[in-house]
């Protein structure tokens, strides 16, 4: 399970896991520094497979990763090693002529920690006064054992280490590993393979400073490979927002639990491939120390979400058992995002999915989806929505399972009444989107809180301009930690919010958080968000509720799009509709 911790939630788990459970910090350390070090060699027998490959003359597209890993780009380690890249003869050795094929024989070395010409490789390890440092100390044992060579770049004087670090420091030393200390002696880069960055973790506190700004830029400027030691140094652990400096890693050994900066952009970024690894930390202890974060998997919808991925349906369902959807939502210059809502409630898989628009409307869209019914919502001949329309809205909401609004509706006279009358007067599950979002927000910080607890699921769907309205603040504040606001923002107003964009945040009520990792970059087209809103609204009439419409919901809407763009080989290409239609 992918829990997602803050610094001082790490810190909390640390604590406990050494002082309550009585494991020893060095063992910790240890373990951390191993993780680094395989990921290391993994990083160097995948160059040594490329550079083979590129010798035979094979192309970039041979040995791209797969599909899943690139849109994913996070992965669970720890456990077994991929058979990809391992050169079976580096590890194994003959043990003379008397062996017998069938009856062993194969005397295996430490398999993770073995490669072929590993005096090929020289790294560099970056070492901070912190215990980030002490890991990369550790690595850079194992690196030395394994046959790399190793230099140690010290960013402060040895000296400045503590307790287990300073352990690791002079066990270094004691082994002879070359080491020199920035400001001391010039570091020259261009001879290495590659570079570990263990200069700052969690403990890092705004922008780096000194030798570590000058060894942060100076690895950037090299060119060479990366890999950080739990976090790119220079990266915000707690908001993903990356600070000048900040390492651009190549992979990022993330230890025991992730951290928040690195499921969230622009930290995403500068972490590359981030692997997971265990360090005997119990994974499970995170929530007991602070929110519950976790990334969203299959596995956390089928577990602790409880959702039926499988989306499997009853024999003897009809479509009176997938509920029915109502969407009040379009107008004569947005009557597409009406249209693009319903159609995928509908794709969601509801029974049946009721249109509410302005009477003027109606006869415009009768027939682009002859699936869906049509309700005349709003009188008059503008083709636009007016305050008096809640009572028509409300009265059609009661033989409906679920109630959508906002897409294409656009700003109407009284119209932040007109929603505080659906909030209050349905008990139909609602979802809120676009402009009802808009509507919300004048209604000011608090309005959920003032409006009332709903007895029913309340989803709200902004992307980040519309959080930012909510939460009367800018854009690029609210993007600065998504996590962070999203779920106060859920917990103090009761509703479980869904913060679009790139990563996409669902919070609880209850202070629970999921980021989703499906979707890609082309979904930043108009109208893919009132897909969502559709099939979120869609499998609520299923009879999901409000955490699991909201997830899955999201999840499914950027499964589609990835489909969608491989369907058309570009995902710059994609529309809006192309998503309905892979769901
Ligand atoms: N039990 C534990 O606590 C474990 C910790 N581990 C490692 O320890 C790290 C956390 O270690 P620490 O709490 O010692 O902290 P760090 O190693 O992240 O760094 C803290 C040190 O850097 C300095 N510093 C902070 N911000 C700076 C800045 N902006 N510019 C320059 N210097 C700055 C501080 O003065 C402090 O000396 C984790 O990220 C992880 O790598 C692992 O060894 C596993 C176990
Ligand atoms: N870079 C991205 N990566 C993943 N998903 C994205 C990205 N950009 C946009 N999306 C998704 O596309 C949808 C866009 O919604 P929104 O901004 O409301 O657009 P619109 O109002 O045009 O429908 C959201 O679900 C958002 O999460
Ligand atoms: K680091």
């Amino acid at each position: 399970m992918l829990f997602i911790v803050t610094a001082d939630q790490m810190r909390a788990v640390d604590e406990y896991t050494i002082q309550q459970l009585g494991i020893p910090a060095a063992s910790l350390m240890e373990n951390a520094g191993r993780a680094i070090a395989e990921e290391v060699i993994k990083l160097c027998r995948e160059g040594q497979e490329d550079g083979r490959r590129d010798d035979r003359g094979w192309g970039e597209g041979d040995h791209a990763d797969s599909d899943e890993a690139r849109h994913r780009n996070i992965a669970e380690g720890g456990g077994g090693w991929p058979d990809r890249g391992q050169p079976k003869e580096a590890w194994r050795a003959h043990t003379g002529p008397g062996d017998r094929i069938g009856y062993g024989g194969d005397i295996i070395a430490d398999p993770a920690l073995v490669m072929a010409h590993p005096g090929d490789q020289h790294w560099y390890m970056l070492i901070g006064k912190g215990n980030n440092g002490g890991d990369g100390l550790v690595a850079a044992r194992h690196l030395v054992e394994a046959g790399l060579g190793v230099t140690l770049v010290y960013a402060d004087a040895p000296e400045a280490l503590r307790g287990e670090a300073a352990v690791q420091r002079d066990a270094a030393a004691k082994l002879g590993i070359p080491a020199v200390v920035h400001g001391r002696e010039a570091v020259d880069f261009s001879r290495c393979t590659g570079i570990v960055d263990a200069l700052l973790g969690t403990g890092s506190r705004g922008a780096p400073r000194g030798a570590y700004a000058a060894l942060i830029r100076a690895a950037n400027d090299s060119g060479k490979p990366v890999v950080s030691a739990d976090v790119p140094s220079g990266l915000d652990a707690d908001t993903g927002e990356v600070y000048e400096p900040c390492i651009e890693a190549r992979v990022t050994v993330c230890l025991a639990l992730l951290k928040r900066g690195l499921v969230q952009y622009p930290g995403a970024s500068a972490a590359g491939r981030i692997v997971v690894r265990a360090i005997g930390i119990p994974a499970r202890l995170a929530p007991e120390h602070g929110p519950s974060v976790r990334l969203l998997t299959d596995e956390v919808l089928r577990g602790a979400l409880r959702v039926d991925t499988g989306r499997r349906r009853a024999p003897d369902g009809h479509k009176g058992t997938y509920g029915h959807v109502l969407l009040a939502a379009g107008s004569m210059p947005m009557s597409g995002a009406g249209l693009l809502s319903a159609k995928a409630a509908l794709r969601a898989g509801c029974g049946l999915a009721t249109w509410a628009l302005p009477a003027a409307l109606l006869p415009h869209v009768i027939g682009t989806v002859p699936e869906l019914m049509l309700a005349a919502a709003a009188d008059g001949n503008s083709g636009e929505w007016n305050a008096a329309s809640a009572a028509a809205v409300l009265r059609l909401a009661e033989s409906r399972d679920v109630l959508a609004t906002g897409p294409g509706l656009g700003r109407f006279e009284g119209d932040t009444d007109w929603l505080r009358r659906l909030w209050q007067q349905t008990d139909r599950p609602l979802v809120i989107d676009a402009d009802a979002l808009n509507m919300l927000a004048d209604a000011g910080p608090d309005g959920p809180r003032i409006w009332g607890q709903r007895s029913a699921a309340t989803i709200l769907t902004p992307h980040p301009g519309e959080m930012g309205r909510l939460l009367r603040m800018s854009t690029p504040e609210v993007q600065r930690d998504r996590i962070g606001h999203a779920a106060r923002y859920a917990r103090e107003q009761g509703v479980t919010l869904v913060l679009k964009g790139a990563r996409t945040v669902i919070a609880t009520p209850s202070g629970e958080a999921y980021i989703n990792t499906t979707g890609h970059a082309g979904m930043a087209t108009g109208g893919a968000g009132d897909v969502l809103t559709g099939i979120i609204a869609g499998l609520l009439a299923q009879g999901l509720g409000a955490e699991q419409a909201a997830a899955f919901g999201v999840y499914l809407h950027g499964q589609a799009a990835e489909r969608a763009a491989l369907r058309r080989g570009d995902p710059s290409s994609l529309l809006a509709g192309d998503i309905i239609d892979a769901l």
